[in-house]
């Protein structure tokens, strides 16, 4: 991690302030997210759940600096988001590696880009490799690798590249429940150890319950936040733990009576 952000540190890592935006296709705008205001600090991980087309993507999106935004302004560390960096690093539920490339070679992909001396790459890549446990598939393609084991690549590569704000778009909504598990528990030991600011967008109460210390829901029609609840849950988590499902009913209420209301509206 760089030390040029630790003395950054009182303030926010990602500050979201009157955020809207819309979308123009063909003579139609789309208001996508209308006044979102959000802070995430540094070292917190939070998730971003809610229905379909509520927002999640654009405003990670935004973050990411993939997006513009209409009015307001997003920034990180106090400096404005004004396009994609290495310190905002986006994970996709399509992996998106090169298939051209072994594993340690997605891995150090970003930083042979940015000319690190060979045998540094070498030390880092096997580093990242190894904590995401792929030390023995490190010369393996990603076209021989099971889902999981390309989304610990993905993982490892943004981090690899001194990623501060790991950016997550519904990561593991195309693994089996059981590899998703284990991707979640793996992924909370990755946090721990790396102190990496995370903003994870899901559809599923249950992970965002057992991955967070925050939960946003966020609600459509145009897009904006409508609850931010802390979690004070010890980790680790238990899924079958009273306290635990108490949090996934309120948050499952909270996401059914939004989407209630505009039926009824
Ligand atoms: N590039 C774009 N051009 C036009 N409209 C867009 C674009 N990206 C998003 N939108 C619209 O903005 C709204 C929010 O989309 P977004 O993908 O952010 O929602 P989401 O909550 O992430 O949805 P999902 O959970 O289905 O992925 C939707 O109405 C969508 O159609």
């Amino acid at each position: 991690m760089s030390d040029t952000y630790s003395e950054r540190r009182p303030l926010p890592a990602i500050d979201i302030k009157g955020v809207s935006k819309v979308f123009s296709i063909g003579g139609q705008t789309v208001q996508a997210l209308r006044e979102v205001n959000l802070t995430i600090n540094k070292g917190e991980f939070v998730c971003l759940i809610g229905a379909s087309g509520c927002g999640k993507s654009t405003l990670l999106r935004i973050m990411a600096g993939f997006e513009t935004t209409s009015s307001g302004s997003a920034n990180m560390y106090g400096m404005p988001i004004d396009g994609p960096s290495p310190e905002r690093g986006m994970v996709f539920q399509d992996y998106g590696l090169f298939p051209w490339l072994t594993v340690k070679e997605n891995i150090g992909f970003g930083q042979r880009q940015r000319n690190l001396p060979k045998a540094k790459l070498e030390e880092l890549s096997a580093y990242y490799t190894d904590m995401v446990g792929l030390t023995k598939f490190a010369n393996y393609y990603p076209g021989q690798l099971s889902g999981g084991m390309k989304q610990r690549v993905a993982i490892a590569r943004v981090l690899a590249n001194d990623c501060e704000v790991l950016l997550m778009d519904e990561p593991f909504g195309a693994l089996d429940a059981l590899t998703r598990e284990k991707l979640q528990q793996d992924l909370l030991e990755i946090w721990e150890r790396t102190k990496v600011t995370v903003v994870f967008v899901t559809h599923a109460v249950e992970e965002a319950v057992m991955l967070s210390d925050r939960v946003v829901v966020m609600t459509a029609g145009p897009g904006r936040i409508e609850e931010d609840i802390k979690l004070d849950l010890a980790r680790p988590r238990d899924i079958t733990a009273v306290e635990f499902n108490e949090i996934r009913r309120d948050i499952t209420q909270y996401l059914t009576s939004h989407v209630s209301a505009k039926v009824a509206a």
